[in-house]
């Protein structure tokens, strides 16, 4: 590799994780095709299953998740965790995010000390209520500049196909984002930057639980007038909420607040609508867990966020109902009684 060449890995190997490595891996083609002599960038996937990592080396098919797709041949993989994070420059996390901690404390001891570090990651942390910057910076004490995330209406299955799509990379020191946004700008994959680190995270993470909710209100029949108003009722919950932990409120009616909300609860190919969409057709908690083989991270953060919520004196109404259906037995008949006899509001009110 030259002097200016860059290595990026990326761990995770399930959805996101992998078609992400394909975006940069495309991106890379293109840089090159542009300019000749500019510097190369090597993408190395590291994913726990050797099946899956074998497939993709041989075969060039991540086959559990993308059958028939065709990756890029230059991305490689391994399995070896420590083998793919030697000399990154950037590493990419795409791993559920109430595991992040204790993977990152694993790959900690094999980081280079001065790699960039690049959440895809939209969920809040059990107990602690972190989001996944937060995790990170705790773990493995890196300043600001260090850690950037990538949110927006990105279902993985169509940027697999290569169709075009929008991002948001967020890093409080404006630099770094524009460097990631550089390495990972491709023909059909467009990132813009923003400084906004909270907003653009709890954009990510509400969406899933407010995805929840439209699934649900899907599977019980309802038509577009009740969903349109989950998201749009959905989108004042969230922007109250990161206007109350210190984010721009203008963050939240772009790509990664309202663009990745609509996204996901339009899209069929949403894991979070889907489960709702299951759950208020009728079927138990434990039959949907079951038949659920990729992350819904909705579930989980709906609790994680709620607690932000209530610490920080935020009125959550539709998260709480997603939490009393995912965790207290609520079913979606009552969630719904209870949301439609709340005491009259103002359009606009709270944070
Ligand atoms: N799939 C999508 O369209 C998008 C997903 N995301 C986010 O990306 C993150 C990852 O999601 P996906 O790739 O979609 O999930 P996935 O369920 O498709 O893949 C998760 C991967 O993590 C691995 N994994 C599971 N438990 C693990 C553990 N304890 N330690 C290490 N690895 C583990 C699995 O083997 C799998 O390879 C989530 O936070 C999700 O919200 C963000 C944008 C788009
Ligand atoms: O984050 C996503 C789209 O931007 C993917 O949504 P799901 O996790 O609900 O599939």
């Amino acid at each position: 590799m030259g002097t200016d060449d860059v290595r990026i890995a990326v761990l995770g190997a399930g959805s996101w994780g992998t078609v992400f490595a394909n975006i940069i891996a495309d991106a890379a083609d293109l840089a090159r095709q542009r300019h000749p002599d500019g510097p190369a960038a090597e993408v190395v996937l590291w994913g726990r299953r050797s099946s899956v990592v074998d497939a993709i080396n041989e075969t060039s098919q991540n086959p559990d998740y993308f059958p028939g797709i065709a990756l890029n041949p230059r991305l490689s993989a391994t399995a070896d965790a420590p083998k793919a994070l030697a000399g990154a420059d950037v590493v990419v996390l795409a791993v559920p995010s109430q595991t992040l901690r204790a993977n990152l404390v694993d790959w900690r001891p094999h980081l280079r000390e001065d790699a960039v570090v690049v959440s895809l990651m939209k969920g809040v942390e059990l107990g602690t209520r972190m989001r996944v910057s937060q995790i990170i910076a705790e773990v493995l004490e890196y300043s600001e500049e260090r850690i950037a995330v990538v949110s927006g209406p990105n279902l993985a299955r169509e940027i697999a196909e290569r169709q075009p799509a929008t991002a948001v990379v967020a890093c409080p020191h404006e630099p770094t984002a524009v460097r990631l946004q550089n390495l990972f700008k491709s023909a059909y994959f467009r990132p813009y930057t923003s400084t906004d680190l909270v907003g653009v995270e709890i954009g990510g993470a509400m969406k899933n639980v407010i995805g929840l909710a439209v699934g649900v209100a899907e599977g019980m029949g309802f038509g577009d007038n009740t969903k349109a108003s989950l998201i749009t009722r959905g989108l004042a919950e969230t922007t109250r909420l990161a206007v109350a932990l210190g984010a721009d409120e203008h963050t939240l009616s772009g790509l990664a607040g309202m663009g990745d909300l609509v996204a996901t609860c339009s899209s069929p190919l949403s894991r979070n609508r889907t489960f709702g969409e299951k759950l208020g057709a009728g079927k138990t908690l434990e039959q949907v867990v079951a038949e659920t083989k990729q992350t819904a991270e909705g579930v989980k953060s709906s609790e994680s966020v709620l607690e932000l919520g209530w610490a920080h004196g935020v009125d959550m109404p539709i998260t709480e109902a997603v939490v009393k259906m995912m965790h207290h037995d609520l079913s979606p008949a009552e969630a719904l009684a209870a949301f439609m006899a709340r005491s009259a509001k103002p359009e606009r009110y709270g944070v």
